[in-house]
C-alpha cells in the first residue's frame, strides 16, 4: 500500500480504539451444524422449504462444512500480523452473525475484558439492507442489555477502497492469463454478486439519493476493475453485472440476470470465453464455491463456454492493510482529525455513520448501531454508552 495517500498522511495512533471487532456471516463446520445454521439465517424471512432443503445439499456436498470460518480465521492472523507490523498494539476479536462464534457472546467477552470502544469490520463491502444495516440490527442486539458494553463504531464501506479493488484487478489478470489463447482477447468479464429482492436493492442507500446503491456501486467499482485490467493488457472487455444465489419465494422478484442465464446468453452470441469475477464476496465461502465454481461452472462447461472464475480478495496484503488503513483513518477522524480517505471509482468515500433512512429493513424497523440515528426512546434504556449522533 506503498503508494496509497492515506497511508502517508495518517499515522498509527488509533485512540480512541481499544479493539477491532471483525463482524462476519458465519456457517456451519460440520453435518450436524447446517440445519442449525439454515434456521439462524432464515428466521422469520418466508425462504420457501424447497430452497431451504436445496441448499442445504450444497453445504453437504462439501461435508456440511462452509469455508467461511476458516477465511476469517486466517483474515484474523493476517490482520494481527498486519497490525503487530505497523506498531499497532490492539487485540482483534471476532463475531457473526448467523454462527458461532455469536456476535453476543464476543461482545460479552469485550466487555469482561475490559474494552470501551471497537471499531468494526463487516465482511460484507456494500450497501443493502443485508449486507450493511441488517449487521448494524445485529450489534444493536448483540449489545442490547449488556452490562458495561463497549462503544462501536463500524469502519465505513470498502467497496471502492483501492486495497479491495486492485486485488480484484490482479485477479482477473491472473484468471485471463490462464484462459487459452485463442479465446482470450474476446472473453467477457462477468462481474458476480449475492441477489437481492428488487425491492431491497431499491431500498438500499438513502431515499434522498434515489435508492439502488447495491447495484450502482458494484457498477462503479466493475468499471474502476475493467479499465485497470485494459491498463495492463490493453484491451477492453466487455463487462456485465451479473447475479447469483437467489432465494425467496418465486413470485418475488430479485436482481436478474442470473450467471447460469448469461453464461447461455453470452455462449448464444458467440462469445468465445468468459472470467467470472465474485465482486459482491470478499472470500471463497459457499456461495462461490457451490454457487460459481460448481454450478455455474458446470454450466459453463455443458455449453463448452471456456471459463475461469477470479480469485477474491481473501487475505491479499493490500486487502488486510486497507483493514488498518479505514481503522487508522476512522480513529483519526474520531480524534478530530484530517484524513485523506482513499477511494477509487466516480462514488467517492462512503460516510462513516449511515444516514437515519439508509437501507430500511424490509420487514419493520428495527433498532441498529453505528447510523447517524438517534437511538429509539423505547430502546435507549437498555443500551447504555452508544454513539448517538442525530444528523
Ligand atoms: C447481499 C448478501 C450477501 C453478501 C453480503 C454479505 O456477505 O453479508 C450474502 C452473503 C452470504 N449469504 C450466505 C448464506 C445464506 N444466505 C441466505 C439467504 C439470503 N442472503 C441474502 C443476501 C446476501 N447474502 C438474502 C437477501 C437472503 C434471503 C434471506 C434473507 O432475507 O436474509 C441463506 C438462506 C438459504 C438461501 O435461500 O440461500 C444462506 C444459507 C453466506 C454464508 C456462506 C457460507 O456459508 O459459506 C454469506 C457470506
Ligand atoms: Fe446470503
Amino acid at each position: 500500500m506503498s503508494n496509497d495517500p492515506a497511508d502517508v498522511l495518517t499515522d498509527v495512533d488509533v485512540t480512541p480504539y481499544d479493539a477491532l471487532l471483525l463482524v462476519s456471516f458465519g456457517g456451519p463446520e460440520g453435518p450436524d451444524d447446517v440445519v442449525p445454521f439454515l434456521e439462524n439465517v432464515t428466521r422469520g424471512r418466508g425462504i420457501p422449504r424447497e430452497r431451504l432443503e436445496e441448499v442445504g445439499k450444497h453445504y453437504h456436498l462439501f461435508g456440511g462444512r462452509s469455508p467461511i470460518n476458516d477465511q476469517n480465521r486466517d483474515l484474523l492472523t493476517a490482520l494481527r500480523a498486519d497490525l503487530a507490523e505497523a506498531g499497532i498494539d490492539l487485540p482483534v476479536y471476532w463475531g457473526n452473525r448467523n454462527w458461532d462464534p455469536y456476535l453476543k457472546d464476543t461482545l460479552a467477552r469485550m466487555a469482561a475484558d475490559g474494552v470501551t470502544r471497537a471499531a468494526c469490520f463487516v465482511t460484507s463491502a456494500y450497501s443493502s439492507w443485508s449486507s450493511c444495516r441488517q449487521y448494524r440490527e445485529n450489534l444493536w442486539d448483540a449489545v442490547e442489555g449488556l452490562e458495561g458494553a463497549p462503544r462501536l463504531d463500524k469502519l465505513r464501506h470498502y467497496f471502492n477502497h483501492p486495497g479491495f479493488a486492485e486485488p480484484n484487478v490482479d485477479a482477473v489478470l491472473a484468471a485471463l492469463a490462464d484462459l487459452p489463447d485463442d479465446v482470450r482477447d474476446g472473453a467477457h468479464l462477468a462481474f458476480v454478486t449475492h441477489s437481492i429482492p428488487l425491492s431491497m436493492n431499491d431500498a438500499s442507500g438513502p431515499p434522498e439519493q434515489g435508492g439502488g446503491a447495491y447495484v450502482r456501486q458494484h457498477l462503479d467499482v466493475a468499471d474502476v476493475i475493467t479499465r485497470r485490467v485494459a491498463e495492463e493488457t490493453g484491451r477492453t472487455h466487455p463487462h456485465e453485472l451479473v447475479f447469483c444465489s437467489r432465494s425467496g419465494a418465486p413470485h418475488i422478484p430479485w436482481l436478474e440476470p442470473d450467471v447460469n442465464d448469461h453464461l447461455e446468453k453470452l455462449h448464444g452470441d458467440g462469445v468465445p470465453a468468459v472470467v467470472m469475477v465474485p465482486v459482491g464476496f470478499v472470500s471463497d465461502h459457499m456461495e462461490v464455491i457451490y454457487d460459481l465454481d460448481t454450478e455455474a461452472m458446470e454450466t459453463a462447461a455443458e455449453l463448452g463456454l471456456p471459463a475461469r472464475r477470479a480469485a477474491t480478495a481473501g487475505t491479499d496484503p493490500r486487502f488486510v492493510a486497507a483493514v488498518r488503513d479505514l481503522l487508522v483513518e476512522r480513529a483519526t477522524v474520531e480524534r478530530g482529525g484530517e484524513v485523506a480517505r482513499a477511494a477509487v471509482g466516480s462514488t467517492g468515500p462512503m460516510w462513516d455513520r449511515c444516514p437515519r433512512t439508509c437501507c430500511s429493513n424490509p420487514r419493520a424497523e428495527r433498532p441498529a448501531l453505528c447510523g447517524s440515528d438517534p437511538v429509539p426512546a423505547y430502546a435507549a434504556a437498555t443500551v447504555p454508552g452508544q454513539a448517538v449522533v442525530v444528523a
